[in-house]
């Protein structure tokens, strides 16, 4: 087994923490993530998925665990890890798999799904689908992805979005693709994460619920009234 496939198989049944914060915001800097993600593997999360190259450099000397990497450009049509260049760049800054947008849509290099996940291949890392429909995962696996996500269900259009996580969503690819199946977005608490597994996640990414304090801030002081 190379290194590359035990980092996927170590989140087997385990909670990878999405330690990312978005541009204007207070804790936007590679230092801080860096000490979110040691924050969480303290916690005993399994694996860290980050965002933006300086943040994946500061963070890959700082923890041993499975690393999913990307780059965000924007956030309409294709805007997680677009481009060949932005794949590979997660590679160099030390990501054991890459997440890229798995849909279909015309992506801003002009280059094929297919063609991010060879370069990311031939660097020895491996590729989670980032996926709105169930077409999106039956494409990315054909295009050789090595995992699926539900990451960007209620992103594309395809689906509504979820109270919660997309549990329907996640049943379709559990029934009807033989790759791991990583269930990512709106899980809000440890019930969901659970609900995912029984599901058949083979892991789970939580993301908002433990990293976003402003976000966690917000639904306490939303649920106050005196
Ligand atoms: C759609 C999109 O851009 N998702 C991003 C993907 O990396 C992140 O903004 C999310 O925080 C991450 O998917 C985890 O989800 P949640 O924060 O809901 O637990």
């Amino acid at each position: 087994m190379s290194a590359r496939t035990g980092a996927l198989a170590s989140i087997k049944g385990r909670l990878v923490v999405s330690c990312q914060a978005y541009p204007g915001e207070p804790m936007r800097s590679p230092v801080i993530m860096a000490a979110v993600a040691q924050a969480v593997v303290q916690g005993g999360a399994y694996g860290v998925r980050a965002q933006g190259i300086e943040d994946l450099k500061a963070i890959r000397p700082l923890v041993d665990v499975c690393l999913i990497g990307l780059v965000k450009r924007g956030s309409d049509g294709v805007f997680i890890t677009p481009t060949v260049a932005d794949a590979v760049d997660c590679v160099t800054a030390g990501a054991d798999v890459v997440a890229l947008d798995g849909t279909a849509r015309e992506r801003p290099d002009g280059q094929p799904l297919a063609a991010s996940i060879a370069a990311v291949h031939d660097r020895g890392a491996l590729v989670m689908a980032d996926c709105g429909s169930l077409d999106d995962a039956l494409y990315s696996i054909d295009a050789g992805a090595d995992c699926v996500g539900t990451t960007l269900a209620g992103y594309t259009g395809a689906r509504p979005v979820s109270r919660g996580p997309d549990l329907e969503l996640l049943a379709e690819f559990v029934g009807r693709v033989n790759v791991p199946v990583i269930a990512e977005g709106r899980i809000r608490n440890p019930q969901d994460a659970q609900a995912c597994l029984t599901a058949g996640a083979y892991a789970v990414v939580v993301g908002t619920a433990i990293t976003h304090p402003a976000r966690i801030t917000r639904t306490f002081v939303d649920h106050l009234h005196t």
